[in-house]
């Protein structure tokens, strides 16, 4: 995860092994969630995002199937979008194990919606579903040179 000019990482969860949602018939996925600051705002940082995937050359041959890479804006300052190519916060991070516990590991008391915080949609998480996001390492990043 390499540091530029318009962003700089501020917090980085551990990764999580975790079972395949929406598609099962697929291997496990690594998972974890980052904050940054930045200078771009959210439709230019999307941007950003979608060159970095194809940088990494992602294979989009199937929905919710296997790729290299999936990055996603869980939230963005306070931000309310819903655009049709962006919506913050992501309509989907509030039912996915995959992305509250790396979430909670970084910002608990952060609020997703209103009054909700990302510890109250974990505790709202089924035991069987927090149980499938499995602590996997932590990645060592390198300090700007
Ligand atoms: N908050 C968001 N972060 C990233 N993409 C978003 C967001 N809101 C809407 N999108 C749109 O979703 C489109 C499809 O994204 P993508 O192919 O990554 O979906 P997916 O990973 O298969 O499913 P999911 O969105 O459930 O994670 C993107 O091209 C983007 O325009
Ligand atoms: N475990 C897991 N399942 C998923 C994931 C993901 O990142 N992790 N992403 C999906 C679509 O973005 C669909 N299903």
């Amino acid at each position: 995860m390499k540091q530029e000019e318009k962003m700089k990482l501020t917090k980085l969860s551990p990764v999580y092994e975790t079972a395949p949602v929406g598609v099962t018939d697929q291997p496990h996925f690594l998972n974890m969630v980052s904050e940054w600051n930045t200078d771009y705002g959210p439709e230019e940082l999307l941007e950003r995002l979608h060159r970095i995937e194809h940088e990494l050359e992602r294979i989009r041959e199937e929905r919710w199937g296997p790729r290299t890479v999936d990055l996603d804006i869980l939230i963005y300052d306070e931000e309310n979008m819903n655009k049709e190519h962006l919506i913050i916060p992501h309509p989907r991070l509030t039912e996915r194990a995959f992305v509250l516990v790396p979430f909670f590991d970084i910002a608990p008391d952060r609020f997703v919606h209103e009054d909700r915080t990302v510890r109250w949609y974990v505790k709202k998480l089924p035991e069987k579903e927090r149980a499938e996001v499995v602590y996997w390492g932590d990645l060592l990043i390198e300090e700007d040179a």
